[in-house]
């Protein structure tokens, strides 16, 4: 079967400047990531995971070099457009969870299903069956501050998952889950990898998972490299 490209990442450049001081974290980044495919990028602290993370996720622009979901100029793109393709096209798990304070963990989840004007109840009925999946039938009217920590990231989770993005962009996903709830996650991002096509880039220490994606690149000195590493070589990335 012909692998179809979802996001293009070309040449892509990134610095901070600060006074007369400029850093250069990312330098002519190139990576295509294919429908289905489930990528990890690994890599010590501060080495610009969450930076190029975050450029294709159009929350930040790069300072030179393309960006393209679908062969679309994300960084072309009006700011509605963008609006447009964050809530439809692209999944975002982060480090932190960003769930809203004053909702239930099913309405979080249903929220951009809401946004996209899918019907309440129908909404609704699709994030319970997702907090299912991730074991948390007895969660589905909590709000975020009556969750653990590992909680809030499975709701984080499947809110990503909901409009079925085609792609998932994930900082740390596994994070605050001990090993069965890691695995679980693992699972579903299995499974719609395979059923939906939905690719997934995540940015993790987390040497299991790492090991299990489709592909590993490692981010160093400002550039991605492929890399063979298994287990216990990036365990020694993990140590953040
Ligand atoms: N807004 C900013 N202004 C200045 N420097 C920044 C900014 N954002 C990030 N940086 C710097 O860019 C570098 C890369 O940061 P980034 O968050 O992408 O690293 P990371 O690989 O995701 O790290 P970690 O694994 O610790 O999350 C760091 O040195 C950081 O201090």
């Amino acid at each position: 079967m012909k692998q179809q490209a979802i996001l293009e990442i070309e040449n892509v450049c990134k610095s901070y400047h600060d006074g007369d001081v400029t850093t250069q974290v990312l330098k002519n980044v190139n990576l295509t990531v294919y429908s289905g495919e489930q990528l990890a990028i690994v890599g010590s602290s501060g080495s610009g995971k969450s930076t190029l993370l975050h450029i294709m996720g159009t929350l930040d622009k790069p300072t030179s070099g393309k960006a393209m979901l679908e062969g679309e100029d994300l960084y072309q793109a009006t700011a509605a457009r963008k609006n447009q393709i964050r809530n439809q096209d692209l999944g975002f798990i982060y480090q932190f969870h960003h769930l809203l304070p004053e909702f239930s963990a099913v309405e979080n989840v249903a929220m951009p299903a809401l946004i996209q004007g899918v019907n309440r109840s129908h909404a609704l009925e699709k994030a319970k069956k997702l907090l299912v999946r991730v074991g948390l039938s007895h969660r589905l009217n909590h709000i975020p501050a009556e969750l653990s920590g590992g909680e809030r990231q499975r709701v984080a989770i499947v809110r990503a998952l909901i409009n079925s993005p085609k792609l998932v962009l994930a900082d740390e996903p596994t994070g605050n889950l001990d090993a069965k709830s890691g695995e679980t996650i693992y699972q579903l991002i299995q499974e719609l990898a395979e059923q939906l096509g939905t690719a997934f880039v995540v940015v993790t220490h987390d040497n299991q998972l790492a090991s299990k994606m489709d592909r590993q690149l490692q981010m160093k000195d400002g550039s991605l490299q492929e890399t063979t590493l298994q287990h216990n070589e990036l365990a020694v990335e993990g140590a953040n």
